[in-house]
């Protein structure tokens, strides 16, 4: 049976959904209440496990650990009340511009 996929913007909007929502029900509505320097922390703290497990070179730690840096990233954005959108459009901006072969074309 295929797994169901639930990409960044979907998760967003459920994060989203959770702000003012009871903390006794909901982990997300939790970390939100806590807010936005205890929601970097948790992130923090995930980055540095996504860290250690690839450094072990354990795919599957990597995969289950890059989800949780996903999720805690989604919740931070949430609490800082800043948009996937413009993430997005940073990225974009960035996109073909800042590159090596970008910067030798340009001289600089
Ligand atoms: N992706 C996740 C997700 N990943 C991890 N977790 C929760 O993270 C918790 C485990 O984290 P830790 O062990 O680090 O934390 P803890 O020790 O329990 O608590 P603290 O350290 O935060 O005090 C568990 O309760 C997990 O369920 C998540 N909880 C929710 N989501 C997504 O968020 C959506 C909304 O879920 P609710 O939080 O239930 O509203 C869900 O549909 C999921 O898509």
């Amino acid at each position: 049976m295929a797994v169901a996929r639930l990409s960044i913007d979907d998760l967003a909007e459920i994060v989203k959904s959770r702000k003012g929502a009871d903390p006794g029900t909901s982990y997300t509505a939790k970390l939100l209440d806590r807010g936005v320097g205890q929601c970097a922390k948790k992130f923090g703290e995930e980055a540095v496990e996504t860290v250690i497990a690839a450094m072990d070179g354990d795919k599957q730690a990597i995969c289950s650990e890059a989800a949780d840096v996903l999720y805690h990233l989604v919740v931070l954005l949430a609490a800082a009340d800043v948009e996937l959108e413009d993430i997005y459009a940073e990225l974009g901006r960035r996109e073909g511009t800042s590159g090596i072969v970008e910067k030798a074309r340009r001289g600089t």
